[in-house]
């Protein structure tokens, strides 16, 4: 079998579609865009990228967007002002401090500090609480599980019922989130992590495999269950010695060309989960705007 890929930058421009018609409606009602402040801390290059990405699509959907750079010597306290300010800004919606921040700062302080309303990244403990609970119409989700959804869904539809998820990643940001979202789906979830034994085993049972690692090419071909879903999170920059000297390229957590042998759709890495990420950062922005105005909550990718 050759695995059919999954296409995300087509999925995510098909999000970003629906974004751009639910801003000008929303214009068109309140008189403003929706307001999106992302926060960069530190001058970490990937981050960078990302963040002018972010910025970039912002724009592109007609939001009013803003960008604090802020130095990496900033001080917690400074950057807790930061975000009192924006949380005070009417016209801001959406607010996103990129991650990881500077050692001195702590991350979970940080996130706290953001108004509930307007995190769109998910991260708060309130939203980390509705989604837990199911209150998936007043939770904002975090970007890439609830991208991830998206791209399961275009191939297996909306009901998991009877399916075997393993999602191999624990983090508050990954994996927790997509195995919360798999559940509501009617998934059978398993979470494995580094202390999981026989993680191989595990994975080939999966009909649903999700990979959220951080660990280049570490689901091979044979961990894979034949017809599975593959979903790869990673996102990892290695040496590419065959395109010259000092050259990178990215990889994600599976061993792609392998599992794509086995499985019967696989998330490419560049092109898959990474664009859905930057998609549904607008869409949630979109959402906390209906929401703190009062608005009905628009649904993205249905
Ligand atoms: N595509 C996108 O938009 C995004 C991609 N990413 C990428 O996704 C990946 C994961 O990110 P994130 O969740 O933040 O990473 P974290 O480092 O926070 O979490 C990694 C998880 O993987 C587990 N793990 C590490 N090594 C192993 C192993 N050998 N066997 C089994 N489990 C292991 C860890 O287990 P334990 O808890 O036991 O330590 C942990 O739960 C990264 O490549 C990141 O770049 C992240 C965000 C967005
Ligand atoms: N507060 C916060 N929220 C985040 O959502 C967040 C974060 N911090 N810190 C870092 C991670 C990582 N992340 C990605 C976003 C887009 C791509 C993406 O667009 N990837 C492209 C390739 C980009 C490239 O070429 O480097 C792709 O996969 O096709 C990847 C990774 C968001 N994150």
């Amino acid at each position: 079998m050759t695995a059919r890929i999954i296409d995300g930058k087509a999925a995510a421009a098909a999000v970003l579609a629906e974004v751009k018609a639910r801003v000008d409606a929303f214009r068109a009602t309140k008189g403003r865009p929706p307001g999106l402040a992302v926060v960069l801390v530190g001058e970490d290059p990937a981050s960078q990228v990302y963040v002018r990405n972010k910025g970039r699509e912002a724009e592109a959907a007609g939001f009013r967007s803003e960008q604090h750079t802020l130095p990496v010597t900033t001080s917690q306290a400074d950057l807790l002002a930061l975000v009192a300010r924006v949380n005070a800004d009417p016209g801001i919606d959406g607010i996103l401090v990129q991650l990881p921040l500077p050692k001195d700062i702590d991350a979970e302080t940080v996130l706290t500090a953001i108004d509930p309303a307007k995190d769109v990244d998910g991260f708060h403990p309130v939203n980390v609480g509705l989604l837990g609970s199911g209150a998936t119409d007043r939770a904002l989700v975090p970007c890439t599980p609830a991208g991830s959804m998206i791209l399961i869904e275009s191939v297996l539809g909306p009901s998991l019922a009877g399916k075997h998820a393993v999602v191999v990643g624990r983090s508050n940001i990954v994996g927790k989130p997509i195995a919360q979202l798999l559940l509501q789906r009617d998934a059978t979830v398993t979470i494995a992590h580094s202390r999981t034994a026989d993680l191989a085993a595990l994975c080939r049972q999966a009909d649903v495999l999700v990979a959220a690692v951080g660990r280049p090419e570490m689901v091979r071909g044979d961990w894979v269950k034949p017809g599975a879903v593959v979903i790869d999170v990673g996102i990892n920059r290695i040496p590419a010695p065959e395109k010259g000297e000092g050259k990178t390229r990215l990889v994600g957590d599976v061993a792609y060309a392998e599992a794509a042998a086995v499985a019967s759709a696989i998330t490419p890495v560049p092109g898959g989960v990474g664009p859905m990420t930057i998609a549904l950062l607008m869409a949630n922005t979109v959402t906390a705007a209906h929401l703190r105005e009062g608005l009905a909550r628009p649904r993205f990718g249905a």
